[in-house]
């Protein structure tokens, strides 16, 4: 269905269709109230990581992207398994990205294309990032998202406890603007130039009141005005000058921090630029953080990337063709059992941290 409004609009759009409303899928795929309470738990508990109360290191591992839930819940149940067994020093959460932000052009995601086929069927996808999530958290898994979409939090927020904001739309009014309302700790990740202004700038958006145009549960336009979001903090995750996750990277960081008002505690992404999006460099990354955290009260969390199969396989939507189970379709992910033993490892520095009194 596409409407014209006037002879001057819309010129370039070839069709526009309704969705099912946010309230609608809510209602189909309604969350217990013991998921509910655990989730509320989780997001208190990364908080307290966050604010140097729970002296624990927050781990946001899981793939690049979720394409096939299948895949995605046979990682969720391993994971939980490995979450359980570090839970004294590790805060896991699970990395459930459903959105995808492209340098140019490709696949978006599976909410944007959820049959990886180009038909683009967002209605499902939307419903299956859901069931997903549904799945994951009744695991008592903690979930992670980036969020990149304006409109698709109103489907899946109640679900996530912990949000990104990715280095392309760290310095989106509009991202700032969606974060100061989310209900749960958001991070900003560097610019992809590796500038860390636009993050700290996003922070003390997100962290002010805002008003905005957004939707509501019905799917219709809304004036929505939010009251700040008190958790918001920074991610470092290198840039084109190269990575950034080095001890003088981090103190410098978290003295801008400070100077910007804001908590000195931040978190690593071992990934993307800082390890030169190279999964085996990833590992090593890892393995130099959780050497360093025992001598940092400011390193809160570490972001890996990791799938049931190491590396990454090239999805053409146009072209179909069968897929590996469990490897990444966008960045080249450590596999399972690398990801074991940097578990272990991070474990053994928040160990140490803790033993060594940091603060
Ligand atoms: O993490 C994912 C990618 O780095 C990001 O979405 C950009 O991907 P692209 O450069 O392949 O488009
Ligand atoms: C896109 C991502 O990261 P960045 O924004 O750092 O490129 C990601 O984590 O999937």
């Amino acid at each position: 269905m596409k409407t014209l409004t006037s002879a001057s609009s819309n010129l370039n759009v070839r069709s526009i269709d309704p969705l099912p409303t946010p309230a609608a899928v809510l209602a189909e795929l309604p969350v217990s109230s013991e998921v509910a309470a655990s989730i509320r738990r989780s997001r208190e508990e990364i908080r307290a990581v966050l604010n140097g109360v729970d002296d624990r290191l927050l781990v946001i591992v899981g793939p690049c992207s979720i394409h096939d839930p299948d895949a995605g819940i046979e990682y969720a149940r391993m994971l939980a398994d490995a979450a359980q067994m570090h839970r004294e020093d590790l805060l896991v959460v699970m990395r459930a990205y459903f959105e995808k932000p492209r340098t140019t052009v490709g696949w978006k995601g599976l909410i944007n294309d959820p049959h990886l086929d180009g038909s683009h069927d967002i209605a499902a996808g939307l419903r299956t990032a859901r069931r997903f999530l549904q799945e994951v958290a009744a695991l008592g898994l903690p979930l992670g998202t980036e969020f990149l979409e304006p409109i698709s939090p109103q489907y899946i927020a109640d679900l996530i406890s912990w949000g990104a904001i990715g280095a392309r739309t760290t310095e989106s009014q509009i991202h700032r603007q969606l974060s100061s309302g989310l209900s749960m700790p958001v991070g900003f990740k560097n610019g992809t130039d590796g500038g860390v202004r636009v993050a700290l700038d996003a922070c003390a958006a997100a962290g002010a009141p805002q008003t905005f145009l957004g939707v509501d549960e019905g799917g219709r336009a809304a004036l929505v005005s939010t009251t700040g979001n008190p958790d918001t903090h920074l991610i470092l995750r290198g840039g084109s000058d190269g990575p950034n996750y080095s001890p003088a990277h981090i103190a410098h960081a978290s003295a801008a921090l400070a100077a910007a008002g804001q908590n000195q505690c931040l978190i690593v992404d071992a990934s993307h630029a800082n390890s030169g999006k190279d999964h085996r460099r990833q590992a090593d990354v890892a393995r130099e953080l959780a050497d360093a955290i025992s001598g940092s009260g400011t390193i809160a969390g570490v972001m890996l990337e990791s799938f049931l199969v190491e590396g990454a396989q090239k999805l053409d939507v146009t072209a179909g063709g069968r897929l590996a189970y469990g490897q990444s379709v966008t960045d080249a992910c450590m596999g399972w059992g690398v990801t074991a033993s940097v578990l272990g490892d991070l474990a053994r520095g928040s160990r140490r941290r803790r033993q060594g009194g940091v603060s």
